[in-house]
């Protein structure tokens, strides 16, 4: 049975040790978009390791991807990569983030929600260092085809878009080969590089990783709303509403103190396509 929800929740937390250094988050960096214009001073926190600042979102990839590869090697979860989508991703941080680091992940299948046309994993990261908690993280893993095994529902958080007009509206370009230097920061999903896997997986064309979507969100809310300080950012949540391709534009949307003081509610949509959803239900919490 490809998915066994009573033994993935029920299964051992696995525990893994993660490092990387300066180039590993550069590397991120200039997955996600960082570098443009290349020795702009902005920029150059992200890409020169002499001033280097760790965008938080590089907690999804830290270690080389493991957070991805292990929510889908666990005990009672059996299932065909191309049925799978990123649903939805939050990152709480604990601390900031070092330039380099060791830590020890302990993860788990937390839930597993039965949609009926689709069943989706929840799984969830607890990361520490020496000095204590760095970061929690949560994915949603969306495995279409996979319901109808009886098991609960589950809840859904979703955020109306403000009536008033954003604070702030920015456009974000996809690089053509955005995906293909993405992958190298670790997840390696051929969703996203092989244009046959794609087709079977039902796309035209091999889709964005959300993970980069979202990496490339935050860095537009902390370089827009947070005077680019990465320091800000106490939590990042979203939900992956539809995809992305390499090469369009994503037009990133904030709202100020929104849903409350000290937030920033954000909307992404994919400008050549009429505005379609890319991120929903997205908040980036901040000092
Ligand atoms: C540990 C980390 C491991 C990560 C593994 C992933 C590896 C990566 O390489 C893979 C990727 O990056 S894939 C790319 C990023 N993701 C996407 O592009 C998905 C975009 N979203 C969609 O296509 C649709 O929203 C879609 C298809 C997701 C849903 O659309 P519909 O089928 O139309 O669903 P709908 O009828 O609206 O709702 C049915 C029930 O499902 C819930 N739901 C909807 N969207 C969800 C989402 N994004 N995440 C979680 N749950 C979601 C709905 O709430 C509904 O449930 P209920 O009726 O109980 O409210």
């Amino acid at each position: 049975m490809p998915i066994d929800a009573a033994q993935a929740v029920a299964a051992e937390p696995r525990r893994s040790e993660l490092t990387w250094d300066h180039k590993d988050v550069i590397l991120y960096h200039l997955g996600i978009g960082a570098g443009t214009p290349a020795t702009g001073p902005d920029e150059l926190r992200y890409t020169l390791e002499t001033r280097l600042h760790v965008l938080p979102s590089f907690a999804t990839v830290a270690g080389g991807g493991r957070a991805v590869s292990g929510g889908l090697a666990t005990p009672g979860i059996d299932v065909d990569l191309a049925a799978v989508l990123h649903g939805g991703q939050t990152v709480e941080l604990h601390r900031p983030l070092p330039a380099r680091g060791t830590a020890t992940q302990t993860s788990r299948v937390a839930a597993v929600h039965d949609k009926g046309k689709a069943a989706v994993i929840v799984h969830r990261s607890d990361v520490e260092d020496a000095e204590g908690p760095l970061w929690t993280s949560q994915s949603e893993i969306f495995v279409r085809g996979e319901g109808g095994f009886g098991g609960e529902r589950g809840s859904a958080t979703r955020l109306d878009a403000p009536e008033a007009a954003p604070t702030w509206t920015v456009d974000r370009p996809i690089r053509e080969d955005q995906a293909l230097l993405y992958r190298l920061s670790g997840d390696w999903n051929p969703l996203h590089a092989d244009p046959e896997f794609a087709k079977r997986a039902g796309f035209d064309r091999p889709i964005l990783h959300g993970l980069c979507s979202y990496g490339i969100t935050l860095k537009a809310v902390v370089d827009t709303a947070l005077g680019g300080d990465v320091a800000r950012v106490r939590a990042y949540t979203t939900r992956f509403a539809g995809v992305a391709f390499p090469g369009e534009t994503l037009r990133v949307r904030m709202w100020r103190d929104t849903p409350a003081p000290g937030r920033v509610q954000v909307t992404v949509t994919a400008v050549e396509r009429d505005d379609a959803p890319v991120l929903a239900d997205t908040v980036v919490t901040h000092t």
